[in-house]
């Protein structure tokens, strides 16, 4: 393929097999993005040829029976024996076998593990460790482990995640990932004294500044163990273009089919309309295209950042990492709760024929859907978001500044709105920061008085996790608008393309108000009136939009192939598709279904039933 940009890759494969999630998908995106990001050079020189080759062909397998979301929870172990200087690797319990990695089942020979790591006695938490599974002559099962897939799911038919589990398996020591991050390098004088002291270990080893196990069995903690997280956080600042993809791929689907779909007179006698001329379809439809756009810039700019911070990471600075988990756990949790919702609005959207698999919509929906479960469940990775956010509050109402796109925390309260009939995109953007700024301070109230009255920091965290969600949510709603209204402010309103992205960017905020009214409007913030601009200012920008709105799907630029939708074609020719679709069903390659000679005949005529059961034995 040559392309080396691994979302590029991505998305290139996606275009073959569009939502059809690939049986090497975790290969590309957790297993070689591991050896890269978590491997020593010496370990990258040695596994990369053989994984980017697919020699070696792996997943990422952290998730178990009884664990998924609890990192530190995890039961499998990795116990390290110096004698022979390997890991002991072992399931211990029904609930410690790997289950729900992709690729697993039947397709991968390596996969890296996740385990509890044990050295002279003590635990170390979770750490990565290479682990062939299978034989890379012919592909059988090697001894110690045992490995299979799940069975059927959701969706997600095409690849066969797995179980897998180990039985005091032996893997060298080399194969611990031992590259968290650079704990900044240590003065050769000082490694060689050092570890000359501590244990031989090969000289090559010397430069790494990684966390180590030493032969001896000797355990360096990294920096962060946080850092053994990467491959999740690259993964979750992926996911929401991805989301972004699904929802604007839906949105040109219904969009286009709503210009096709004439239904209903509109008057008696009279023609019937475009199904997109009614208001509900496109008040349910026009802020879902919004949304996408949303996305799509939000999408680009974590991801952006998650390179930016990762490269500092990789110079030793870890100072932007708890920003980064924040904002890409986040924003991967708004962003595939947002898509999966729109996506399902899109279907209905579409009547009868959304329930089609022809319409391409079920097929986008299965895929998206689980993104707000996988690499992070939504609510679990919200309130790690709410978590970074209490502690800016603090630091907030110690008079220490915020960094850039937590700066509204810890704002004053008491100011109104400046909403005016004509809804300018300032105003929008301190309405979701004064919302954002008051759930942060609420939550955080919360906790306060839950702790003032006797809770442990445990009790009072759970008791104020709803409010905690909410101000999450909030927060990552803000960033989604305000990056919508930076990314048009950045541009000249001269040209007619911006000017139509403008109106886009003013419904998504205007709608966001409006679906979630209480939240803006509990402290007066909004009068009555303000609301009444909001309404009509929506209202006013669905005639606004309607007539680009076909443009606006066709900008996504979506080839048919990859939407793979009778309803969403760029001709419009929906009804034929149908029927060619339709005839084209395996179903009705004969007449005379064979199931209808064992099944009906005897019902529909008995007495002709012997020579039935006949046929029926052919
Ligand atoms: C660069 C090239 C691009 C490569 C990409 C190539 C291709 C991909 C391209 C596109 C892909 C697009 C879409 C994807 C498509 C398909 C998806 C493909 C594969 C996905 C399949 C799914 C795979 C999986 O599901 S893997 C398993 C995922 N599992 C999880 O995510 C588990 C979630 N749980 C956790 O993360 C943790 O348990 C926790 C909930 C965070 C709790 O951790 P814990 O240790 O208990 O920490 P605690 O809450 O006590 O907080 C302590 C402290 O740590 C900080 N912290 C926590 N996590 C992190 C982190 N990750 N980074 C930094 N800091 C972290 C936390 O903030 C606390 O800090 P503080 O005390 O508050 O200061
Ligand atoms: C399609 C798919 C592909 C996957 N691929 C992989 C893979 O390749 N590799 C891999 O390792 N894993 C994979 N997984 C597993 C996935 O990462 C886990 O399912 C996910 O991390 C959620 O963990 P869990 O299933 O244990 O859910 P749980 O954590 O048990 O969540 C269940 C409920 O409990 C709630 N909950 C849990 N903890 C808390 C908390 N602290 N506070 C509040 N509420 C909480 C959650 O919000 C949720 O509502 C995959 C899953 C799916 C669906």
């Amino acid at each position: 393929m040559g392309i080396t940009d691994m979302q590029e890759a991505f998305y290139y494969r996606e275009c073959a097999a569009a939502h059809e999630n690939s049986p090497l998908g975790l290969h590309y995106a957790m297993f070689l993005p591991t050896i890269n990001k978590q491997a020593t050079p010496e370990q990258k020189k040695k596994w990369l040829p053989l994984a980017e080759n697919y020699k070696m062909i792996g997943t990422y397998a952290q998730t178990e029976l009884g664990h998924g979301t609890f990192i530190r929870g995890l039961e499998t172990t990795a116990t390290y024996d110096p004698k022979t200087k390997e890991f002991i690797l072992d399931s211990p319990t029904l609930t410690s076998k790997k289950y729900w990695p992709g690729c697993l089942g039947k397709t991968s020979n390596h996969c890296v593990v996740m385990a509890q790591l044990y050295t002279q006695g003590k635990s170390h938490g979770p750490h990565m460790f290479m682990v062939q599974i299978r034989s890379m002559e012919d592909h059988s099962v090697l001894p110690g482990i045992e490995v299979g897939v799940i069975g059927n799911k959701f969706g997600y038919g095409t690849n066969d995640n797995g179980f897998l589990s180990f039985d005091k398996l032996r893997i060298p020591r080399e194969n611990m990932l031992m590259r968290y991050s650079q704990v900044g390098r240590i003065p050769r004088e000082n490694m060689l004294m050092r570890y000359s002291q501590v244990s031989r270990i090969p000289r090559e080893n010397m430069l790494m500044r990684y966390s180590q196990v030493h032969e001896d069995g000797t355990y360096v903690k990294p920096q962060n163990a946080k850092l053994a997280y990467g491959s999740m956080v690259l993964i979750r600042s992926s996911i929401v273009s991805d989301a972004a993809r699904g929802l604007a791929q839906a949105c040109v689907i219904s969009i286009r089919y709503s210009a096709v779909r004439r239904q209903t007179e509109a008057y008696p006698g009279g023609e019937e309309p475009q199904i997109l001329d009614y208001q509900t379809q496109q008040y349910r439809l026009f802020p879902l295209l919004a949304s996408a756009y949303s996305l799509q810039l939000a999408g680009k700019y974590v991801f952006n950042t998650y390179l930016e911070v990762n490269d500092q990471i990789e110079k030793g600075n870890l100072e932007s990492m708890p920003e980064l988990h924040a904002l890409s756990a986040g924003l991967k949790a708004f962003s595939t709760y947002e898509a999966s919702a729109g996506i399902e609005v899109c279907r209905i959207c579409c009547g009868g024929h959304g329930y089609s698999q022809a319409s391409g919509l079920p097929k986008i929906y299965v895929d998206v859907v689980p993104g707000c479960t996988y690499e992070g469940e939504n609510t679990v990775m919200m309130l790690q978001t709410a978590r970074y956010l209490m502690k800016c509050y603090s630091r907030a109402k110690q008079g220490q500044k915020l960094p850039g796109f937590v700066q509204y925390i810890g704002q004053n309260l008491n100011k109104k709105s400046c909403m005016s009939e004509e809804v300018a995109l300032g105003c929008l953007v301190m309405a979701y920061e004064h919302r954002a700024a008051r759930l942060v301070e609420a939550a955080a109230m919360r906790m306060q008085s839950l702790i003032q009255g006797g809770k442990k920091q445990h009790e009072a965290w759970n008791g104020s996790s709803v409010q905690l969600f909410w101000a999450a949510k909030a927060h990552c709603h803000l960033f989604c608008v305000k990056n919508f209204v930076d990314a048009i402010q950045a541009k000249s309103l001269s040209s007619k393309t911006v000017t139509v992205m403008k109106s886009v960017c003013q419904l998504y905020g205007v709608h966001g108000i409006l679906e979630n009214l209480g939240e803006f409007m509990q402290d007066g913030f909004f009068s009555g009136e303000q609301v009444g601009y909001l309404q009509r200012k929506m209202l006013a920008l669905f005639e606004n939009i309607r007539p680009n709105a076909v443009a606006l799907v066709d900008a996504f630029d979506y080839p048919d192939m990859v939407l793979g939708s009778c309803l969403g074609r760029y001709d419009g020719q929906v009804y034929q598709a149908l029927y060619d679709y339709a005839k084209s069903a395996p179903m009705n390659q004969t007449e005379i279904h064979s199931t209808y000679y064992k099944h009906l005949k005897p019902l529909i005529n008995p007495e002709t039933t012997s020579d039935a059961m006949q046929f029926a034995k052919l």
